[in-house]
Order: structure tokens, then C-alpha cells, then sequence
């Protein structure tokens, strides 16, 4: 590495007054860029405010120079490459072997990798695009970095959620000075190793939620199966014994008598896992041994079953209030007048059904707010910036006593909470036969 990248730059931005890129200081340190497509212009737009100064190499960079900020030069791929000691390779897999011609321009440079197979690619390819680039440039020392971060994020700036960029190679010095850009465009550089690492993260975008597949389909099962119950119940039983037509129910009512069934026991399966784990602790007679699989799974999926149960119970809330909409409820209340009439009562009153109501309904809408509660400080950003003793207490406060066995199930020193408080919440029963009590942990 040149002195040059040696610089500090760190914070440095190239934002005039008026909002406009400014002109980078001679002195910053140079980045080339080879291609001119989307995330070749983002990088280039966050480098030059980042306060680096940057080189594209284009096969047409008259073609392409309007592409990019007015303080970025635009050339060709040769002229870009020889003074840089750092280059981006903003190009697809295929268009790599087309660099070979700059070989001996290339030489003794960092290459740094940002691109990402499609996953048929991910599958035919062995080695990782990093790795086949590496292979192309022997001379050269290859980095791969930055393939997390779309173009859009590249432009708009980093966010909470998308601030890690991992970072793999096998030369620390090289590693180290991309970590310093990662870190001057605003991001979080995240080690994870040698270069044999590079097809690890590149599969890592083409992940699909992988947590959630698993509580989606539990709740999607749990779902279907108390639906089916409640069908049966509110709807086939009263059309077969008693021929009566209720199946405008199912739309609204029927789901509206699932949900909360569901968001029950998903929260209990919440709460299952550390109890069973504090118990298999205690037969032991240890806590330095491993769970079996199925419960170190099930452990892991706690914040995700946790979460599913909130929106279940948000959704029967939001359900509840509709029920007055529906014109089966005004029809009914309708008829329930004219019978009152019919019967020469002119005041209905029941004052255990007035009571039981309103008490219902206020551990309603507390036993929801307390699942918002819980279901906010679950949140990354949230949970990060509270400590362990605030998260435990919002946690213990919101479930009256709630267990806890922490995150890392196969680590023994995070399962010691869990023999120490690994107790049941205490549910909030509700009088109309659901329960709509809420707690999880992280
Ligand atoms: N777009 C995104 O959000 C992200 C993209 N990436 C990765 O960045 C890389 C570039 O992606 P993106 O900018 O979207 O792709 P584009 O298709 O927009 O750009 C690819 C660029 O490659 C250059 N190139 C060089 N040689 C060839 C060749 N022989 N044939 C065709 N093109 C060539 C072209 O520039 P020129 O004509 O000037 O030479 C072209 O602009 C990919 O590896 C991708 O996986 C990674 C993360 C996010
Ligand atoms: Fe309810």
C-alpha cells in the first residue's frame, strides 16, 4: 500500500452548502472504479462524498461520463487503473477474463470484489467470484466487500438495519485499508476472515428470511388447524343440527375467534423451550453441555414465534374493531330491539354482561400494549440500546416473571438465566375464552 491511502479521511464530506458534491482535495487518496453501471455510479457518488477521489474505467467513458458526479473522472479502463492503489471490480462474473489484458497494469493493486452470483450461479460455481478473480490476478490482492450493500443504499446512505459490510480477504494490510473506506463512507466493516470465506458472503443476499420460515409455517399450520375447529363449531355444527345459515361467520368472525387461539399458543411456545431447557439443566446437573438440536432450534426462533404471536393479536384487535361495522351485527341488534318491543321491555340492562365487557375489554388493551412493548424492545435498534439489566427488567415487568434463557442457546454460560428465572408468565384471561397475554425474549 502507497501512503497515500495511509491519509485520514475518516467523516471527511464533500457536500457544499448548496448540497452539491464539491471538488475532492488533490491530496485524497484515489479510487478506481472498472464499469459504469448502477452500483459502479452509487459507489462512485458515496466515494466522492466520502471525500475520496475517484477514477472510472468505462469501454466508453464518453458514453458514460454524464452517468457520474461532474468531480469523478470518467476514462478508459487502462488510464483508470494505473494510478489507484485501490480498485473496485463493479463488473459481472462473466466480464472478469475481459480485464486480463490490464494484467501488468493491475499488478501489486487491491482488487476489491463487490459482486453477487444469482444463485443458479451460487450453485454451479465452486469457487467464489472472489476466488475466480483472485485466480485471474495472481499479482493482484483480492478483497471482497461491499456485495451486501445494494446500489439504492449506496446512494441514499447507510441505515440502521444495512450498516454491515463483511469484509474477507487474506492480506490484513489490504483488508484493513478497504475496512477504513468501508468505515469513511459510513458503514460498519465486519471481519470474517480469509478469502475462503468469499462464498459465504455471497450467499448471504440471497437469503430469504431464513429464521422465519420456520414460526411462519407453525403459525400458517396453527392457523388452518384452529380455523378448521372454529369452522366446525360456529358454522358446520348449528347449519347441520339446527339448519341454520352462519356462514357469513366466515370472513370476519371466524377468523377474528382464531386469532387470538393462535397468538396464544404461539406465545406459549415462546415460553416452552426455557422452561424445558432449565429442566433438562437440572437433570444434568450442568450447564456446560449442549442442548439436543430441536431445542437449540427452538430456542433460536423464540424473538420470531414472539413476534408472529404480537401480530396475531394486533390483527384480532384490529379484527374486534370491526365486528360493529358488519351489517349482521346492526341486523341483529335490530331484531334484538324489535323483540324487546314485541315483549313490552323497555329497558335491557345485564349488569354481570355490562361488568364482564368492560373488563374484558380493559385486559384487552392492556394485555396488547404489553405485547407492543415487547415486541418494540425486541427490535434490534431498540434492544441494542438498552442494557442487559433494562432489557430483563422490560421483560419481567411486561410478563409478571417471565423466563429467559437468552439468545445464544448453544453457549453454556448464556443458559445459567435460564435455571434462574425460567418460570411461566401469568396469563391474563379473557372472559370471552382466549387469552391475550404476551412476553418473549431476545
Ligand atoms: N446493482 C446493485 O444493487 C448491486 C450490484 N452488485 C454487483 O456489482 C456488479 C455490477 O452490478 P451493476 O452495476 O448493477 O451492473 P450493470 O450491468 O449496471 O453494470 C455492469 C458494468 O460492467 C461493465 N463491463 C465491463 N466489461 C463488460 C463486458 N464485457 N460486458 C458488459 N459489461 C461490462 C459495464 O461498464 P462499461 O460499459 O462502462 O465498461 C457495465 O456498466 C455486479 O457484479 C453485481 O453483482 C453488488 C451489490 C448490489
Ligand atoms: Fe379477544
Amino acid at each position: 500500500m502507497s501512503g497515500e491511502m495511509d491519509k485520514p479521511l475518516i467523516g471527511r464530506r464533500l457536500v457544499d452548502s448548496n448540497g452539491s458534491l464539491a471538488e475532492a482535495p488533490s491530496e485524497a487518496p484515489k479510487v478506481g472504479i472498472l464499469g459504469s453501471g448502477d452500483f459502479a455510479r452509487s459507489l462512485a457518488t458515496r466515494l466522492v462524498s466520502s471525500g475520496f477521489n475517484v477514477v472510472v474505467g468505462s469501454r466508453n467513458p464518453k458514453r458514460t461520463a454524464g452517468l457520474f458526479p461532474s468531480v469523478a473522472q470518467v476514462t478508459f479502463q487502462v488510464d483508470a487503473v494505473s494510478a489507484p492503489e485501490v480498485i473496485f471490480v463493479a463488473m459481472f462474473r462473466e466480464h472478469y477474463s475481459s480485464l486480463c489484458s490490464l494484467s501488468d497494469q493491475l499488478a501489486g493493486k487491491i482488487l476489491v470484489d463487490v459482486s453477487n452470483p444469482t444463485e443458479q450461479e451460487h450453485l454451479r460455481h465452486r469457487e467464489s467470484n472472489a476466488e475466480y478473480l483472485a485466480s485471474l490476478f495472481p499479482t493482484c490482492t483480492v478483497v471482497k466487500a461491499f456485495n451486501v450493500i445494494s446500489a439504492w443504499t449506496l446512494q441514499a446512505g447507510p441505515r440502521d438495519g444495512n450498516r454491515q459490510v463483511p469484509i474477507c480477504g487474506d492480506q490484513p494490510d489490504a483488508k484493513r485499508a478497504v475496512s477504513e473506506m468501508v468505515h469513511a463512507m459510513g458503514f460498519m466493516p465486519m471481519d470474517m476472515g480469509s478469502l475462503a470465506s468469499a462464498r459465504e458472503v455471497e450467499a448471504i443476499p440471497l437469503r430469504l428470511l431464513p429464521g422465519w420460515k420456520v414460526p411462519s409455517l407453525l403459525a400458517l399450520g396453527l392457523f388452518v388447524c384452529f380455523y378448521a375447529y372454529n369452522f366446525i363449531r360456529d358454522v358446520l355444527q348449528p347449519y347441520v343440527q339446527e339448519s341454520k345459515n352462519k356462514f357469513y361467520k366466515l370472513p370476519v368472525s371466524v377468523v377474528n375467534t382464531t386469532l387470538p387461539c393462535v397468538a396464544y399458543v404461539l406465545l406459549s411456545l415462546v415460553y416452552l423451550p426455557g422452561v424445558l431447557a432449565a429442566a433438562l439443566q437440572l437433570r444434568r446437573g450442568t450447564k456446560y453441555r449442549r442442548f439436543p438440536d430441536w431445542l437449540d432450534h427452538w430456542l433460536q426462533h423464540r424473538k420470531q414465534i414472539g413476534l408472529l404471536s404480537f401480530f396475531c393479536a394486533a390483527l384480532h384487535a384490529l379484527y374486534s374493531f370491526c365486528l360493529p361495522l358488519r351489517r349482521s351485527n346492526r341486523y341483529d341488534l335490530v331484531n334484538l330491539a324489535i323483540k324487546q318491543v314485541l315483549a313490552n321491555k323497555s329497558h335491557l340492562w345485564v349488569e354481570e354482561e355490562v361488568w364482564r365487557m368492560e373488563i374484558y375489554l380493559s385486559v384487552g388493551v392492556l394485555a396488547l400494549g404489553t405485547l407492543s412493548l415487547l415486541a418494540v424492545t425486541s427490535l434490534p435498534s431498540i434492544a441494542n440500546s438498552l442494557n442487559w439489566r433494562e432489557f430483563s427488567f422490560v421483560q419481567c415487568v411486561a410478563t409478571s416473571g417471565g423466563g429467559n434463557t437468552g439468545s445464544g442457546a448453544s453457549r453454556p454460560d448464556t443458559h445459567l438465566p435460564a435455571l434462574a428465572s425460567a418460570c411461566s408468565p401469568a396469563p391474563v384471561s379473557a372472559s370471552c375464552g382466549h387469552t391475550e397475554d404476551v412476553s418473549w425474549t431476545l
